[in-house]
């Protein structure tokens, strides 16, 4: 059986930027559309509507003179409106060559926004359609309210596609303006009319007001439709239309008699360009493009990915230009450790392993986020406690209250011995130093002097979950170094202490 190929109309520019607060600006515009056409390769763009505005004027004359350069022209499209020829001037003045006309495809909106009758309405489209020929402009219809049309005035929806049999028109395209069609009926509708013209090319433009856009437009494809109407990130008016991403690596997986252009390498360059352009955020979880979608988090998936891949499917990352990862968390098992220390080109034994384990199962506990860059850092505190743990801070309170000297009360034991004190300082971990001193005197003890204090989140993070301090300290014998690391600056501070405590009293 020979493959039907399925045109891909990116409407970003268009019904995408009709995502409430959203507005390109002419460059980005250009850049957006180059990327669409060069790098994801679809068919057809919907670049603007006619007569917005002296920006997007601007806008399409960009896109239009790179267009004819780079011979894309007849690839970039604008809706247009039933006005006289006023929106097919402003077109043609950018320098555009396809109008995508904007009718009514229903009764309902016809009779109440337009107020006019079927037929006044076929006739101002004629008038339409042979201008926009006369000055050599190619010409699409949207039959707007589509699907209320097929389900409220189905007589009208095909009186109107009869009158356009008749008429120059390249292709029809069949919006569910609302998003409120179900994918059995989507199937439905368009196989009734494919069936009747079956020689028509009929686009289909699905909404995402149920969250069925991706699924409406599969079955669309599967009754007939010829072409779809996708957006990068499923921008556009109110839920937006069919993403480009999944619709795409829908298509591909599940519709084997189906060829469509669209380079998947591509559409997560695309995606975060746009996403960058427009302001709104792409939802983590978005798939294919969302920042966690190809994360294991369980330690069981990591442990799976081991075991003959037993997590696999075809969605893998490098299909879409980007990398498996493993999350470190509270949910990590030593299998998502691994992974992460192998992309570091780091070993550990299985005895390090577990304790580095355990450190960031106790940070995931306290919701940081902990990511590969901060892994070094994690296993240096851990693995620096190289001596035997014969002080432990058992508690503490720091107070800092403006006009009153930080104080802190602090509780520890040294060798099953707890002693607690309270005291001052210039600062709260001065303050906590001063209560350490107490204690140790009675010891008989001198703590070293700290002479340098240095704080910083790890470099390279991602996330600015964690803190590491480094002290440098003093003592009649020597200078050396503790860090502590922890999402707390102070708790990270006194980290580093409780084990500068650990390695004078061994
Ligand atoms: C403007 C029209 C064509 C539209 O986007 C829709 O009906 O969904």
């Amino acid at each position: 059986m020979s493959k039907k190929h399925i045109e891909i109309m990116d409407t970003t520019l268009r019904d995408g930027e009709q995502t409430s607060g959203v507005s390109f600006s002419a460059s980005e515009k250009l850049t957006i559309a180059k990327l669409l056409l060069e790098e994801l390769k679809v068919d057809r763009i919907e670049i603007a509507s006619a007569r917005v505005s002296e920006g997007e004027f601007q806008a399409v004359k960009n896109i239009t003179h790179w267009t004819k350069e780079n011979n894309y022209l007849n690839k970039v499209e604008v809706l247009t409106f039933v006005d006289n020829g006023v929106s097919i001037n402003w077109m043609i003045e950018a320098g555009a060559k396809v109008q995508n006309l904007l009718t009514k495809g229903s009764l309902n909106h016809l009779t109440y926004q337009l107020k006019k009758t079927p037929n006044q309405h076929f006739a101002d489209i004629k008038e339409n359609i042979s201008l926009a020929q006369s000055k050599d402009i190619e010409t699409n219809i949207y039959l707007e309210d589509w699907s209320n049309g097929m389900r409220n005035s189905k007589e009208y929806v095909f009186e109107f596609l009869e009158f356009l049999a008749s008429q120059p028109v390249k292709r029809i395209m069949l919006p569910d303006t609302l998003g409120v069609l179900t994918p059995s009926e989507s199937f439905e509708f368009i196989k009734e009319i494919k069936d009747k013209y079956p020689n028509t090319h009929f686009d289909f433009h699905t909404h995402n007001d149920y969250d069925l856009g991706v699924s409406n437009a599969i079955e669309g494809i599967k009754a007939g439709a010829d072409g779809l109407h996708l957006t990068i990130n499923g921008m556009g008016e109110r839920a937006g239309n069919a993403p480009m991403a999944s619709t795409i690596a829908v298509i591909n997986d599940y519709l084997p008699n189906v060829t469509i252009n669209a380079n998947e390498k591509a559409l997560y360059t695309v995606s975060k360009l746009v996403e960058n352009f427009s302001g709104i955020l792409i939802p983590a979880n978005k798939p294919i493009v969302g920042a966690n979608v190809f994360t294991q988090t369980a330690g069981i998936h990591a442990d799976g990915d081991n075991k003959n891949n037993l997590y696999f499917s075809d969605l893998m990352p490098e299909r879409f230009g980007r990398k498996r990862q493993y999350a470190l968390g509270k949910s990590s098992g030593k299998a998502n450790i691994q992974k992460n220390l192998q992309e570091l080109g780091l070993q550990l034994n299985d005895d390090d392993l577990k304790k580095v384990t355990q450190r960031i199962i106790e940070l995931g506990d306290k919701k940081q986020v902990v990511t590969k860059e901060d892994l070094p850092y994690i296993i240096s505190d851990v693995l620096d406690r190289t001596y035997d743990e014969k002080v432990t801070v058992n508690s503490y309170v720091l107070t800092h209250a403006k006009g009153l000297n930080p104080s802190t009360t602090v509780s520890i034991t040294i060798e099953e011995e707890t002693f607690e004190e309270n005291s001052q300082g210039d600062g709260q971990f001065d303050a906590f130093m001063n209560a350490l001193r107490k204690i140790f005197k009675k010891k008989k003890m001198i703590l070293p002097a700290l002479i340098d204090y240095a704080v910083r989140i790890p470099p390279g993070s991602n996330s600015d979950a964690l803190c590491e301090t480094i002290i440098t300290w003093k003592s009649d014998t020597k200078e050396f170094k503790t860090r502590g690391l922890d999402s707390d600056q102070t708790v990270s501070a006194i980290i580093a202490t409780e084990k500068m405590l650990n390695i004078i009293t061994n």
